[in-house]
């Protein structure tokens, strides 16, 4: 069921409800009008009742933890984020900084069997048996959503987006983000806890601003807020933290291939002063020699190809060349 309003996030009544709440046990053709609503007037929304086990989240989230947890020196041994592995303050290439220390990898078995001798050189199987269970689940709850939307387009192929992240040389990469508490115990003393969040000199950036490249993003967090969508007239829109849902990003290369229908929204992360944020993330991407451009039923005499063709390795390197906030689908416009 849609709790918040369908109305775009350009207005105020969006924007005081929030982001759409999609109900996954919906009957069908609903949820596929829904989805895609969601697509083009948010390019975000959260989903409940999506069939992902609570025991499969649970043991990436204790993978995580137990990994954070270490002295730096251990989680060192994992790093640097070139662009795998474990990365601290530092993201990318082109000195973007942010209060987060975090872990990426491609979501392939063999890369993550690898990664996992460094991450958890006691029990490397264990990591990568909870990463593997929950990239397969998450795979599948992206491939479902992308199969209605293509539904809900009324597009002839209804695996024309799936099939891309299905394919086995599929670029799609793993995250785990840590963004730890920023207080010590004088700050605690000192302000009241409702005031903190905003008042406190301590509130930093996370993730700066930007949009995320892929095609999909599926994201999990614990219950500390902190996700941040941009709207359109330049407000920054707090998503409700809760972890019996996933949050859904568009990302570029599907707001690339509805022809400019979707909206890959920017986006950011703010450190909570007083809780650890974590979150899981899922960017399903295509192969790296997979062509993007827009499907032809998104094309017409009114609506002019807005992007040219591309190949998801182009866009990466263009990404990898560029800071986070840089919006670089604008490069690849007509
Ligand atoms: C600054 C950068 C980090 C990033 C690669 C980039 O050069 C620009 C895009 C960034 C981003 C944002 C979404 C994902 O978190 C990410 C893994 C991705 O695919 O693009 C990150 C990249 C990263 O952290 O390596
Ligand atoms: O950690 C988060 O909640 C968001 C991070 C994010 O947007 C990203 O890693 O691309
Ligand atoms: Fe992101």
């Amino acid at each position: 069921m849609v709790v918040a309003s369908p109305a775009p996030l350009r207005s105020k009544k969006a924007r005081a409800a929030g982001i759409p709440v999609i109900d996954l046990s919906l009957e069908r053709s609903k949820l596929c009008e829904l989805l895609v609503k969601a697509c083009q007037e948010f390019g975000v929304f959260q989903v409940e009742n999506h069939g992902v086990s609570r025991k499969i989240i649970s043991r990436v989230e204790r993978e995580g933890q137990e990994f954070f947890s270490k002295p730096a020196c251990e989680k060192q041994g994992a790093g640097p984020a070139a662009p795998f592995g474990y990365g601290s303050k530092n993201i990318g290439f082109n000195g973007d900084k942010g209060e987060l220390e975090y872990i990426i990898m491609e979501a392939n078995p063999h890369s993550i069997s690898e990664r996992s001798k460094s991450i958890s050189p006691a029990h490397p199987e264990n990591f990568s048996c909870a990463v593997n269970d929950y990239i397969d689940a998450v795979r599948n709850l992206a491939c479902d959503i992308l199969e209605m939307v293509a539904q809900g387009l009324w597009v002839q192929d209804k695996s024309i987006f799936s099939n891309l992240i299905r394919d086995p040389n599929s670029d799609s990469c793993f995250r785990i983000n840590h963004y730890p508490s920023l207080l010590n115990l004088d700050d605690w003393i000192k302000y009241p806890s409702s005031q903190l969040m905003f008042d406190h000199p301590k509130t930093r950036i996370g993730f700066g601003e930007h949009s995320d490249p892929q095609i999909l993003t599926i994201l999990h967090s614990n219950n500390v807020g902190g996700l941040q969508i941009l709207s359109p007239d330049g407000l920054w829109i707090p998503i409700q933290p809760d972890s019996d849902k996933f949050c859904v990003f568009v990302g570029d290369a599907f707001q690339a291939m509805s022809n400019g229908r979707f909206v890959s929204v920017r986006h950011r992360a703010v450190a909570n002063p007083m809780k650890a944020r974590m979150s899981v993330m899922y960017f399903a991407a295509p192969a790296p020699n997979a062509c993007i451009s827009p499907i032809p039923e998104m094309v017409s005499c009114e609506n002019p190809c807005l992007y040219r063709p591309f190949t998801w390795a182009e866009y990466k390197a263009t990404a990898y060349s560029l800071r986070l906030a840089d919006n670089r689908l604008d490069l690849f416009r007509n």
